[in-house]
């Protein structure tokens, strides 16, 4: 059976006007995705990453049918999402963390009833899923109150439910948590757990915040320049990107720099606070626990490293290089 999400050599490319003098104007053509191919089967959860301008927006807004690819094949649950947009849309959720689909001057409650009427949604069918994502999204208080005086968390959770009303079996998520405080990001990790594995909904989502891949995603793809540059597990995009850790630890007192902790490298010092990195794709355990046996330690964190680091680490040598060590 093919995959439930399937790409093959997907391409767009935009064409763009730019002033090159007074009078003169030159056509140049930009490659948000250049031959882009994998699958994504039903039930997975999969990140989508990249840097700024990498093509992630345009591959999701063909992956929903907005965008018309410019070569290429697709196609999602069987359906090519261009030709068959409102069949598709019956399938599918998206929700932008940037964005609000909820009508900004009306109470949570209408734009839901709106949605209700707007996917056609069996009466039983819509009580039941609101029900549910009421409970699991802690909405109950939120039902009565206009979208525009809602958090940004309490929007976000608003939203997700608005995507998930009509059964969808593919969610699409671009950065979900962005701007979320900790309560709130752990929150919206959590129902997308458990939306994955309960009703096992496919799950494809775009974010900046490593830890939602961590916590999340079994699985990573890193785009760059509209090319797929790593399909793995996160451990192997650590790997590859020699991403570290950063191990934050309170001491008693001002003491030398902790140089004998085996796997991890001393950072820096400021009085009894001291900084240890280590490679992410290793456990932090037994590296807290050697502190914790050779220091009078107090307190400690630990600070994950960001995706645009890690894949700045990926991107040293040019792409051909890159690509190749990545095989
Ligand atoms: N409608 C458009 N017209 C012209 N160029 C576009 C258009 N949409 C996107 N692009 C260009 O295509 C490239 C990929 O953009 P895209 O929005 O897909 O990136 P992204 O990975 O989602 O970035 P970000 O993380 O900043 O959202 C960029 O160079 C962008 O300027």
């Amino acid at each position: 059976m093919p995959p439930f999400i399937e790409l093959d050599a997907l391409e767009k490319t935009f064409t763009v006007r730019r002033r090159a003098g007074l009078l003169r104007r030159e056509k140049k053509e930009v490659r948000a995705v250049d031959g882009i191919s994998f699958g994504v089967e039903r039930g997975e959860m999969v990140g989508y990453i990249g840097p700024n301008g990498a093509g992630k927006s345009t591959t999701i807004k063909m992956l929903t049918g907005i965008l018309t690819p410019s070569g290429g094949r697709l196609r999602v649950a069987g359906i090519d999402p261009a030709r068959e947009r409102t069949r598709l849309a019956q399938r599918i959720g998206v929700v932008f963390g940037q964005r609000t689909t909820l009508w900004w001057d009306l109470p949570l409650r209408d734009s839901y009833r709106l949605t209700h009427r707007m996917y056609r949604i069996p009466d039983e069918r819509y009580e039941k899923n609101l029900a549910r994502c009421v409970d699991l999204l802690d909405l109950g208080e939120l039902l009565d109150v206009p979208v525009r005086q809602l958090s940004l968390g309490q929007r976000m959770r608003g939203d997700i439910a608005a995507a998930l009303l009509h059964d969808p079996e593919v969610l699409y998520l671009d950065e979900p948590t962005i701007g979320l405080d900790v309560v709130s990001k752990a929150r919206v990790r959590e129902f997308l757990k458990d939306l994955n594995a309960s009703r096992g909904t496919t799950v494809l989502l775009t974010t900046h915040d490593l830890t939602d891949i961590e916590q999340l995603c079994s699985r990573v793809m890193v785009i760059d320049h509209g090319r797929l540059m790593y399909d793995g597990d996160l451990a192997g995009l650590h790997a590859v990107g020699e991403s570290e850790r950063l191990l934050m630890v309170d001491l008693e007192r001002e003491l030398p720099p902790i140089t004998d902790v085996p796997g991890a490298r001393f950072v820096r010092v400021e009085g009894p606070r001291q900084w240890l990195a280590f490679p992410a794709s290793t456990s932090a355990a037994p590296l807290v626990a050697a502190v914790a046996a050779g220091y009078p330690l107090l307190d400690l964190s630990v600070r994950e490293p960001d995706i645009e680091a890690v894949i700045a680490k990926m991107y040293g040598g040019t792409r051909d290089e890159r690509r190749e060590s990545l095989r």
